[in-house]
């Protein structure tokens, strides 16, 4: 008799219950297929360094390099990832294997106070660290003061609790995974505060000298998600993209077309925001990333830098 033994496979993931939940629900889904999971939890340089802005201390790297070295060192298969905060380009030897199915990509207003941001008094402090959304809350309300607020999702909310803020603004996607729906005053549609590359997006990273594992995830795969994601990562890459530059990217595919909008904020100027969209019949991932350089050109032509 043949014997057919089940893969087994080990998940590396940070430990914030948002990286936790995250592999968690890659966890079910691949026991769905028949394999055995664990997960290996580690801290990250991202989790440990609080005190600055990540833009100044190198970006997103920070949280991907520990589960990397796990993955190279054979201590775990796969890397689960929220795509935002994944360099564009992989370090040579790994690859993206698969993007699952995306949770809603826009940004949500959280505030105990202020049901919206027009309802803000002048002047009123709004919480984040992030360029891109400074620039656009800028560009809706130039009168505000934005603080900066860095931490994990549990942190950031009780930093708002607190009191330390009128309101924040944090992706949808977090809230929602953790059951914190009840947090969200009012998720911005995407013209007024378009998402960031990749935001609500799942990607599981693994050394590319395993594909046996590539076959394994292929089911996980969203195509959709894939092509949107595939676009937006693209105006990234060819903006040089890293979290110290205020750029924003968002795709959407209806009616088998992909649209793609973009838009870029001098982080040191006034609150103009260059903005550049394009569209597309859908088609793969060539086609997306084509339409992600095209719109980061028409950007650049525009005045991005
Ligand atoms: N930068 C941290 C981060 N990375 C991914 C998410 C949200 C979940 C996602 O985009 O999938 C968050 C929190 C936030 O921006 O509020």
């Amino acid at each position: 008799m043949t014997e057919t033994t089940q893969p087994s496979i080990v998940i590396a993931t940070r430990e914030s219950r948002l990286a936790l939940w995250q592999a968690e629900h890659v966890k079910s889904l691949l026991e769905g297929l028949g394999c055995t999971v664990k997960l290996l939890g580690m801290t990250t340089q991202g989790d440990q360094i609080l005190d600055r802005s990540l833009s100044k201390v190198g970006g997103k790297g920070l949280f991907v390099k520990e589960l990397e070295v796990a993955l190279q060192e054979g201590h775990a298969d796969i890397a689960v990832h929220s795509l935002k905060d994944v360099p564009m380009d992989m370090p040579e030897g790994f690859e993206l294997a698969c993007v699952m199915e995306r949770e809603d990509p826009r940004d949500a207003w959280v505030s105990p106070q202020y049901a919206r941001l027009e309802d803000l008094p002048h002047g009123a402090v709004v919480g984040t660290s992030s360029l891109r959304r400074t620039v656009l809350l800028r560009a809706l309300r130039p009168d505000l003061k934005i603080e900066p607020l860095r931490g994990n999702l549990d942190t950031r909310l009780r930093k708002l609790d607190e009191g330390q803020y009128a309101g924040i603004v944090l992706a949808a996607a977090g809230l929602k995974r953790l059951g914190m729906t009840d947090r969200i005053r009012h998720i911005f549609e995407t013209n007024e505060m378009l998402p960031a590359a990749g935001q609500g997006a799942l990607g599981i990273e693994i050394c590319s000298n395993r594909p046996d594992l590539r076959a394994l995830l292929a089911p996980l795969a969203d195509s959709v998600s894939w092509q949107r994601v595939a676009a937006e990562r693209a105006v990234s890459r060819a903006m040089g993209g890293s979290c110290s530059m205020p750029l924003a990217a968002h795709a959407t595919i209806e009616g088998g077309v992909l649209k793609l909008q973009a838009a870029w904020g001098d982080p040191d100027g006034a609150a103009t925001l260059v903005t550049a969209a394009e569209d597309v019949p859908a088609q793969d991932l060539a086609v997306a990333e084509a339409l992600g350089l095209r719109v980061a050109h028409a950007l650049q032509r525009d005045g991005a830098h």
